[in-house]
């Protein structure tokens, strides 16, 4: 049976109502696509404590737990372990984000987010985001 991994992801979402995708670098898995900021669930963590963690070791930014509000999860089966993936929206934050890993970082209206290779359990995300931001 594949091991379960739990991620938590956070689409970024600025006045203009764009979305902010980072690219993972060179070395990793699945190099060069475009991501959600987040990562994996640690032992003892939430998935609120993960992102906040990590948004401050990627992109350097503060934000606060009440700020992040749940959006929709993404379930994928990867060849070697199935991914859930919950995805919460923040629009709030204190700091500039800055690719503090090296990653190049962009920021995507929902309708292009097609224009950018993402892992294959991100793509049924996109239409979420979509609705999140016409509506
Ligand atoms: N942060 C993030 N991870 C994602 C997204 N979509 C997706 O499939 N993932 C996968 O979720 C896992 C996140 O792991 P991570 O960011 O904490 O760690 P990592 O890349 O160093 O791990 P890895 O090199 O073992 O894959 C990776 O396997 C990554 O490919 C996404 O939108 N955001």
């Amino acid at each position: 049976m594949k091991k379960m991994v739990l991620v938590a992801a956070c689409a970024l979402i600025d006045a203009d109502g764009r979305v902010l995708l980072a690219q993972r670098p060179q070395g990793k898995s699945m190099a060069g696509l475009w991501e959600f900021p987040g990562g994996k669930v640690e032992a003892g963590e939430r998935p609120e404590q993960t992102l906040i963690r990590e948004l401050d070791e990627e992109l350097s930014l503060t934000v606060k737990e009440e700020c992040l509000a749940p959006l929709t999860f993404a379930s994928h089966g990867y060849e070697d372990f199935h991914l859930l993936m919950p995805l919460y929206v923040c629009r709030r934050w204190s700091g500039t984000p800055v690719g503090r890993e090296g990653q190049a970082l962009k920021w995507v209206r929902p309708v292009r987010l097609r224009d950018y290779p993402m892992p294959p359990a991100d793509e049924p995300l996109i239409p979420h985001l979509m609705d999140l931001v016409s509506a």
